[in-house]
């Protein structure tokens, strides 16, 4: 088989590097074009030595009728505000488009223009994007032209969430999202707050009632839920530079169950799904675990003395929290295995 024309954009990046990565160890893509801003004009092996030997590249502005000539998939790894000055143009120009920013997650764009505060006028674009979330979107994937990926916190947050609000063995109104974020999920851009002096030896929580991807979440939940859920989400920083762990909390409707059989509940439900991993009873994940891979790991136990399930997801947050899921749907789009090319075993310890 030919292989496919890659571009990424925004390649000088955080999720820009994990994806050429990918796509250098990927069998059915070829890498043809690398866009950016600042580092246009730059080698990719000058940003990036550790990668010279693989590929030698100049990073190019970006712009869409030259990515369009060159490439059939495109991926865009931008800051939240660029995409929709690039996709229209791409996708009428018959590029399929995986974007991981959150320009294309949200349905409703009163939400996401009152979260982001981004005025947005391709709204009918935005309409046709499918939900990067493989695990709970798969069918809506084959074939799709338009992925709007999910944001790491989602991703670790739903995946635990999700054999529990399907089935509505929660209370909707009880659903409470404690999450820790490495340093990485910042991105690559210089932020005070993420220098090693003020970030190492410190555990900080942010965003508190407020932040952006208690929304997404909850659309989803309320897609899972087939009506409105509210969450509270608390995200923190901690001294680390790649990994999620949400530690999810809900109050389970029947009193009679037990962990034993929340266990089977979430065995089935990610029964054939490879990059979920239901852990046995007592074993809770590390973020170690998933370093470099695309596995989501699950633990979980319910408390009887508060009748609330608790349920643990690590994920790395530059793979099944950004560039791998992303890959991971692509797979899925063109029919091949939604496995391949992309990392199932940790760099751990
Ligand atoms: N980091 C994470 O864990 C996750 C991030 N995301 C989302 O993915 C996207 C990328 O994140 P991340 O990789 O961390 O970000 P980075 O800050 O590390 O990288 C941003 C990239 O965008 C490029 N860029 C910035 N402005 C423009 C522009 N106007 N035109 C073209 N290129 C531009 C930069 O290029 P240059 O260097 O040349 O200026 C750089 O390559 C964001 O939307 C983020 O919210 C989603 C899930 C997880
Ligand atoms: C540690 C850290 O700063 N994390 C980022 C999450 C990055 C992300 O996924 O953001 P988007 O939804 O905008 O793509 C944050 O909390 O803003």
């Amino acid at each position: 088989m030919a292989k496919i024309p890659v571009a990424v954009v925004g390649a000088s990046g955080y999720g820009g590097v994990q994806l050429v990565r990918l796509i250098l160890g990927h069998p059915y893509l070829e890498l043809v074009y690398l866009g950016g801003d600042s580092s246009a004009g730059q080698e990719f092996a000058d940003i990036y030595p550790h990668l010279g030997h693989q590929l030698h590249c100049v990073v190019e502005p970006v712009d869409a009728q030259v990515i369009a000539r060159k490439a059939q998939v495109v991926f865009l790894s931008l800051p939240n505000g660029v995409a929709p000055g690039l996709v229209p143009d791409l996708l009428a120009q018959g590029c399929q488009v995986f974007d991981l920013s959150a320009d294309y997650r949200f349905r409703d764009m009163q939400i996401y223009q009152t979260w982001y505060g981004i005025e947005r006028t391709d709204g009918a674009v935005a309409a046709k994007a499918v939900y990067g979330l493989p695990e709970l979107y798969r069918e809506s994937l084959v074939n799709a032209t338009l992925v709007g990926c999910p944001g790491c916190y989602p991703t670790a947050s739903l995946l635990a969430l999700a054999p529990l609000l399907r089935q509505g063995l929660v209370a909707w109104d009880s659903i409470v999202i404690d999450a820790k974020s490495g340093t990485s999920g910042g991105g690559r851009q210089a932020k005070t707050h993420l220098l090693l002096a003020e970030a190492d030896n410190s555990i900080s929580a942010y965003g508190v009632g407020r932040h952006r991807h208690r929304p997404e979440i909850e659309q989803v939940c309320g897609d899972l839920a087939g009506q409105p859920v509210k969450v509270q989400f608390t995200p923190h920083l901690v001294p680390m530079v790649r990994g999620i762990l949400a530690t999810v909390y809900a109050q389970v409707r029947d009193p009679g169950l037990t962990t034993e059989d929340l266990l089977l509940i979430y065995q089935a439900f990610y029964r054939g799904k490879p990059w979920v991993r239901v852990l046995p009873p007592g074993v809770y994940p590390h973020t170690k675990w998933a370093w470099g891979t695309n596995m989501c790991y699950l633990g979980l136990e319910l408390d009887p003395h508060t009748d609330r399930v608790i349920v643990i997801s690590a994920i790395d947050n530059l793979l099944k929290g950004q560039a791998g899921q992303a890959v991971q749907c692509l797979n899925i789009s063109r029919g091949w295995p939604e496995t391949t090319g992309l990392p199932q075993l940790s760099f751990y310890p």
